[in-house]
């Protein structure tokens, strides 16, 4: 569960994107919806603690953000889409370092098997497609353990297969409602078992 009080964010010069904005999310799915630009990727960035809210308190358990930010970011999967930070790194590592020791290796060769990863897992990042990489972070954020995960359009650049794959491996933790996924998309979705949905913008 995440617990948002009085978030607050403007990029420097703009009106708010996010204005005093307070809300609590619950385990299960939540569609963050909006149009292309509507601040989904704002709101994700400032919900995993790497871009700095103008005001607000953001807490995940008993870890509240600004007070212990190492302990709240240990709760929560986020990988930004448009990183290199790990383009040197095999797929294979790279997904055994996310997913964490603890990682639900059941779900980690189905999901591998699932977006046909297995033979990109021994090519370093720079390597992969878009698509690719994006299965590896997926991969890692599902078959890892950490209660709160931020996917922010899940589905770009994947294939068919893919995104019925993925569709059902969040199937079962949307069902679950044990972990708490926040998925930001542009687009509506109707087949997955959703708790909420947020509509943005928020401002
Ligand atoms: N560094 C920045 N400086 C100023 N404005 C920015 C900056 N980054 C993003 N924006 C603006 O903030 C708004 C929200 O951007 P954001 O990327 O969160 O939208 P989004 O809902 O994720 O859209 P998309 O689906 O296109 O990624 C947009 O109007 C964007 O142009």
């Amino acid at each position: 569960m995440i617990d948002i009080q009085g978030l607050r964010f403007a990029f420097a010069g703009e009106a708010p994107l996010i204005a005093d904005w307070s809300a609590r999310i619950d385990p299960g799915i939540t569609l963050l919806y909006g149009d292309t630009g509507a601040g989904k990727s704002v709101l994700l960035r400032l919900l995993a603690g790497v871009q700095a809210a103008d005001a607000g308190r953001l807490q995940i358990g008993d870890a509240v953000l600004a007070g212990s930010p190492a302990r709240y970011q240990a709760q929560l999967f986020f990988v930004d889409p448009g990183t290199q930070d790990f383009d040197q790194m095999t797929a294979r590592n790279c997904l055994a370092q996310l997913a964490g020791a603890d990682a639900d290796m059941g779900v980690r060769d189905a999901l591998v098997e699932g977006f046909g990863l297995a033979p990109h897992l021994d090519k370093s990042l720079y390597m992969l497609s878009t698509g690719s990489k994006r299965k590896v972070w997926l991969t890692a954020a599902l078959a890892g353990r950490r209660p709160v995960v931020l996917l922010d359009e899940p589905t770009a650049a994947l294939d068919q297969g893919s995104v019925r794959c993925l569709w059902e491996a969040l199937t079962v933790i949307g069902t679950a409602r044990q972990r708490t996924v926040l998925l930001a998309s542009s687009e509506a979705v109707n087949t997955l078992p959703l708790a909420a949905r947020i509509d943005l913008p928020l401002n």
